[in-house]
């Protein structure tokens, strides 16, 4: 296979999934969900043959034109185009992907502030889908997304699970549109601010931490904290969605 004009294997993130059951989990996950699918990342269509299968329309792009047009020849029911995932529009129901190492930040970043896919079925380094997940406490970018999305951890993925094999092993992350957000989505700029300050702010309580967010008084923090049902918590990473939501609502009224 010649070198794409992007780079080659290891600048592309090239790391192909061989790895049987994760490929039918995949396909399992996303034979749940209905309407168009859009594959990031296609390769050599180890996952593009499954998905093809489910008789729905689907959409694979890659970055490395000669994939690409090999896929093309091999799958001519499915529309296989060379696009970049960083900024092909995120129009489909459903989006999935065997995603580059090197790219992942970038593409979640912009699944969760762009398009209206409803459910996206991604194959991460197992830390990332580890963190998103909220496993052992949420992340800003996590805290962020949660009155608009669900995460789950979906399973871990050997690193000799890929070819060749990379450093890490894999994790498989589902995400799912909420059908009623937590937080109005007119609010989304605003909460995003006061999630950030939470996460960079100081104070030796979850009260004081939101007061100083917030720029609310200690006592109405305090009695905010109680109202979100998160008297017990003591740093913010410790909030579910629901706490969130529910601290927003409260800081956000007065
Ligand atoms: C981890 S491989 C997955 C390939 C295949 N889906 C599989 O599971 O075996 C990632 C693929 O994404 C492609 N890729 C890298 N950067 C990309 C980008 N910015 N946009 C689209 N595809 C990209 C690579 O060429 C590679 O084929």
């Amino acid at each position: 296979m010649p070198r794409s004009i992007h780079g080659g294997r290891h600048e592309l993130g090239q790391n192909f999934l061989t790895h049987r059951p994760t490929l039918a989990r995949i396909t399992v996950l996303v034979a749940r969900t209905s309407g168009r699918i859009l594959e990031l990342g296609c390769g050599d269509g180890v996952l593009t043959r499954e998905l093809g299968a489910l008789g729905r329309p689907l959409t694979a792009i890659d970055l490395d034109e000669h994939r690409v047009g090999r896929l093309r020849r091999a799958l001519p029911d499915v529309r296989v185009e060379v696009a970049d995932a960083t900024r092909h529009p995120l129009d489909a129901e459903v989006v999935v992907g065997n995603i580059p190492f090197h790219v992942t930040t970038p593409i979640l970043r912009r699944l969760l502030s762009h398009g209206r896919w409803n459910e996206a079925v991604l194959l991460t380094q197992w830390e990332v889908a580890r963190k998103r997940a909220g496993v052992g406490g949420g992340t800003l970018m996590t805290a962020q997304s949660a009155p608009w999305f669900e995460f789950s951890l979906e399973g871990r993925v050997p690193a000799w699970g890929f070819s060749p094999r990379p450093s890490v092993d894999g994790g498989l992350l589902a995400i799912t549109r909420r059908g009623s957000p937590l937080v109005p989505v007119s609010d989304r700029k605003r909460y995003d601010a006061f999630v950030r300050a939470m996460f960079t702010g100081r104070g030796g309580s979850l009260a004081a931490v939101v007061a100083a967010a917030a720029r609310i008084p200690m006592g109405g923090a305090r009695r905010a904290v109680a109202a979100a049902g998160a008297g017990e918590q003591r740093l913010p990473r410790d909030l579910r969605p629901e706490q969130w939501a529910a601290l927003w609502h409260q800081v956000s009224r007065g």
